[in-house]
């Protein structure tokens, strides 16, 4: 199974379905953020869903126990196969959010963000390696009864070898000279493939290329 998901973080809906229409024989899924989410809500995403492929909807959900899981409930009818909270929101919020979720959706828990470092994390009052940090949360996610883990391709190898089935997201994917943007642990997509991630999350090196079918076929080859 190809293990791309395209991030669809667009403005406009009609750009999205074109662009998901236009590269959906490279890839495996299709990722709707906040960004799309707070623009097109339920409506877009059962539009998007019309391409065909799976729906991961990432909505980072970070709140009390009862909210989770009320949110979870609202998207059943979105069918989503993949939903992300945020771990930090801790054990209670995962259980309940795991148990609110639709039966065939995974829950799987962001730890630490790809755009941050140790010195983003220091200033957050965390203290310690953002490398331990990720494994903290991941072991508290597994606890909590959740699928699996968002990880940078930095620590997906020893998240893998702690949890064996879990499920691990990877974003911040950049194939080899790529632009960086706001990622600060940046891997390539094929790095993070081998180090066991189940998921590569990747937006603008397909979004933003001047030629979308032939960027996401050159990550697609490199896999
Ligand atoms: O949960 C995510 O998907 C996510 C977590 C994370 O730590 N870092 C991260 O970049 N993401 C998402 O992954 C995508 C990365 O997009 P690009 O940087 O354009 O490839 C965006 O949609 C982010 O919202």
């Amino acid at each position: 199974m190809n293990p791309i998901y395209l991030a669809l973080d667009l403005p406009r809906l009609d750009a999205a379905i074109a662009l998901a229409q236009k590269v959906k024989g490279h890839i495996g899924g299709l990722k709707l953020g906040l960004e799309f989410f707070c623009a097109h809500g339920h409506h877009g995403v059962h539009e998007v869903a019309k391409v065909g492929l799976p729906i991961f909807l990432d909505l980072k959900l970070h709140d009390i126990p009862n909210t989770v899981a009320g949110a979870m409930q609202a998207i059943h009818v979105l069918e989503p196969a993949i939903v992300t909270v945020h771990a930090s929101g801790g054990r209670a919020m995962m259980e309940d959010a795991k148990a609110a979720a639709g039966e065939h959706c995974k829950v799987v828990a962001v730890t630490v963000l790809t755009s941050l470092d140790d010195s983003d994390l220091a200033a957050t009052g965390v203290g310690g390696s953002s490398h331990d940090q990720v494994l903290r949360l991941a072991d508290l996610a597994a606890e909590a009864g959740l699928d699996g883990i968002v990880c940078s391709g930095h620590e997906v190898g020893e998240v893998h070898r702690r949890w064996k089935n879990g499920y691990f997201v990877v974003p911040g994917l950049r194939p080899a000279e790529a632009a960086l943007g706001d990622q600060k642990r940046a891997v390539t997509p094929r790095q993070a493939r081998d180090a066991g991630a189940s998921v590569l999350v990747i937006g603008r090196p397909i979004s933003r290329a001047e030629d979308p079918v032939a960027a996401a076929r050159a990550i697609e080859g490199t896999l």
